[in-house]
């Protein structure tokens, strides 16, 4: 086949096109990482090959050391970047560099904003990985040759990087690929050979396979005795480590190792948050190196993003995104796990149902529990910069793990009325410890918002005498709420259901006083009842309001009333609700109504006082003309 067959141009997918322009244009700042994603992805190239071997040794074509070589030419102005790992076919050249293919991508980009230095931190967390080539490079040439083909099934990639790349067939007799970067002119520092093995050093020391550059001959030399020292012929020398990082000892690894490790494996741009590299011997015999990210990924909450650990068998990488070792209210942990004990042609359906796969699973997520549990001892602030990233994750938790329940509680944190601002930074365990003499419940309100939470009458009772009340608002917490029903021991109990039990928070006459208070409004509350009729479940004297007139209640066993709408707005169909409604006989409205002759204008003020306390509670009415209408007669009333 001839050097130029078949040679197309092909436009980039628009998302690369932006990718790009971004590259080019934001990631200034830090030029020399462009080497680190190149050498990472023939890395990622070599492992592939390697798996692919263990049933095809044929691939290997009599090469199994598998390396990356980078080589500079200073009077081209190149740089080449050349792996023997698994290749690409002509098909494969034109989707992996031409396209993007992870899911969310184009609402990813829809969210960035235009202001550069903005939107270059969104793109590390996105993960720019080849196309950090035109962050030096006005053009690139990819060479490749896929194992496992002739040497004239060669393909060569080549773009300017501004919206299209040609590619056309080529003979390559060495398996792998080359990346020829022409380097811009003021980019030169590059060609350097001393920068080079800096910039590897620094970024790709952890990388398991050798990474060599060219050494040239060093002459015989005459040594400090007259003796003759023999020359060293030119080779290629490796500059890197090439140890799987996690084989190592712990003691033997520096932070900066961990940091690029991670950076290596997740394609995060910043340095993990905190991370927990043990080796497990005895019944089960793995590493696991788990990692915890300081931002979200952007597309944590997308169904189908991919995630979980890169799984190794022996040394040998098997597969990436290995979903079966976490739960998915871990699903931003990332991390390696290589296991001696699976078989080497471990597959993802034999890894759903192995006594190992259970094993190791509960076991990193406890260590992932543990991680977290010390991080939030020893750096609340750095708990609290994690909480505001993942907390809405982690409390998925009590729903799909029963069985680390308590833990997965403890490392919760929520708003309080103890200090009232959104800010989540009570644990379940401050809020025991400053729990009331008498008090034997954890107290919460789920409300749409923090304000309406705050603001919420149920409040009133628990506010006079002191009693802290968790403030939840998020779309998850009901569902939370839901499978959680206690924590050391103590009930978690809503403070707008069923009947008001303050337990031993009242005293004698406290509970005489209410006592009272129900039997002399005995009459009026069977008023109101009679005229609301079918509207309301029950109408009772409440025990919560100190300052508004009324508030409604869910009974015990019914479904409450965020929970009803999260039902409505997931289209499930929802029994119609009603409510208990407790009134409150002390305030002056209530005093009121309860002289109003006229059973007409009587009956008119129990709907308002029924649409207020729906108002305050839920923030809508089924019909809320007829309020306004009915607060309007009533004012000019007044009049
Ligand atoms: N040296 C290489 N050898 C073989 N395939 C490669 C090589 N470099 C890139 N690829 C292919 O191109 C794809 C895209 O690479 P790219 O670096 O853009 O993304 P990635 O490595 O998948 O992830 P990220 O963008 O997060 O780094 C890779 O997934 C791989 O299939």
């Amino acid at each position: 086949m001839s050097e130029t067959a078949q040679r197309e141009t092909h436009g980039f997918q628009t998302e690369v096109g932006k990718l790009l322009h971004l590259v080019t244009h934001s990631l200034y700042s830090n030029k020399e990482i462009f080497l680190r994603e190149l050498v990472s992805n023939a890395a990622d190239a070599a492992d592939k090959l390697r798996f692919k071997a263990l049933s095809d040794n044929d691939l290997y074509e009599n090469d199994g050391e598998l390396r990356v070589r980078i080589s500079a030419d200073k009077d081209a102005g190149t740089l080449t970047i050349s792996d023997n790992g698994i290749g690409m076919t002509r098909d494969q050249v034109i989707e992996h560099l031409g396209t993007i293919a992870k899911s969310g991508t184009s609402e990813f980009f829809n969210q960035l904003s235009g202001d550069e230095s903005k939107d270059s931190q969104l793109i590390g967390q996105f993960g720019v990985g080849f196309y950090s080539a035109f962050i030096v490079a006005d053009r690139v040439t990819v060479r490749s040759r896929a194992a496992g083909f002739g040497a004239d099934a060669g393909v060569q990639w080549e773009s300017a990087g501004e919206g299209d790349f040609t590619v056309e067939d080529i003979n390559k007799t060495d398996r792998g690929t080359d990346i020829i970067l022409h380097l811009r002119d003021e980019e030169k520092e590059f060609l350097d050979d001393w920068r080079l093995r800096q910039i590897v050093n620094k970024y790709s020391d952890h990388i398991s396979i050798a990474v060599e550059m060219w050494k040239e001959e060093v002459p015989e030399q005459d040594g400090p005795d007259g003796e003759k020292i023999a020359a060293v012929p030119a080779s290629w020398d490796k500059v890197n480590t090439a140890k799987a990082l996690w084989t190592r000892e712990k003691s033997d690894i520096s932070d900066d190792e961990y940091g690029e490790f991670y950076r290596h494996i997740s394609h995060d741009f910043e340095a993990p948050m905190t991370w927990s590299h043990n080796r497990v011997e005895g019944t089960h015999d793995y590493t696991s190196l788990l990692f915890i990210p300081k931002r979200a990924p952007f597309d944590m909450w997308n169904r189908e993003s991919k995630h979980g650990l890169k799984l190794y068998v022996q040394r040998v990488f098997i597969m990436d995104d290995a979903e079966q070792f976490m739960p998915t209210y871990l699903r931003f942990v990332k991390g390696v796990l290589d296991s001696n004990d699976l078989p080497l042609n471990v597959s993802r359906e034999l890894l759903q149902d192995s006594k190992v796969t259970d094993a190791m699973r509960k076991a990193c997520t406890k260590r992932v529990l543990q991680m977290l549990e010390k991080l939030a001892k020893k750096d609340a602030d750095k708990y609290q910069e994690f909480w505001k990233e993942f907390g809405n994750v982690l409390k998925e938790g009590p729903a799909e793990d029963a069985a680390n329940k308590e833990k997965i509680a403890g490392l919760l944190r929520f708003a309080s009325t103890e200090n009232d601002t959104a800010e989540q930074t009570v644990a379940l365990a401050d809020y025991i410890e400053r729990m009331k003499e008498g008090q034997d419940k954890i107290y919460y309100v789920v409300a749409d918002s923090f304000n309406s939470a705050k603001s919420s009458p149920h409040l009133e009772v628990f506010r006079k005498k002191g009693v802290e009340v968790l403030l939840m608002s998020e779309r998850v917490d009901e569902w939370l709420i839901s499978h959680l029903n206690e924590f050391d021991g103590k009930q978690l109990v809503s403070v707008t259901r069923g009947a008001l039990d303050l337990g031993d928070l009242e005293d004698d006459a406290d509970k005489e006083a209410q006592k009272a208070l129900e039997e002399s409004s005995e009459g009026l509350v069977e008023r109101i009842k009679t005229s609301l009729g079918e509207a309301v479940k029950e109408v009772r004297v409440t025990h919560r309001l100190t300052n508004s007139p009324a508030c409604i209640v869910v009974d015990e066993h019914d479904m409450s009333s965020q929970m009803v709408k999260l039902m409505k707005a997931a289209g499930q169909p929802v029994p119609e609700q009603k409510f208990i409604l407790e009134v409150n006989p002390e305030h002056d409205l209530v005093k009121q109504m309860d002289a109003l002759q006229a059973e007409d204008t009587f009956a008119e003020w129990s709907q308002l006082l029924l649409d207020q306390a729906t108002l305050a509670e839920q923030g809508t009415l089924d019909d809320p003309a007829s309020f306004v209408a009915r607060v309007n007669k009533l004012l000019l009333n007044q009049g």
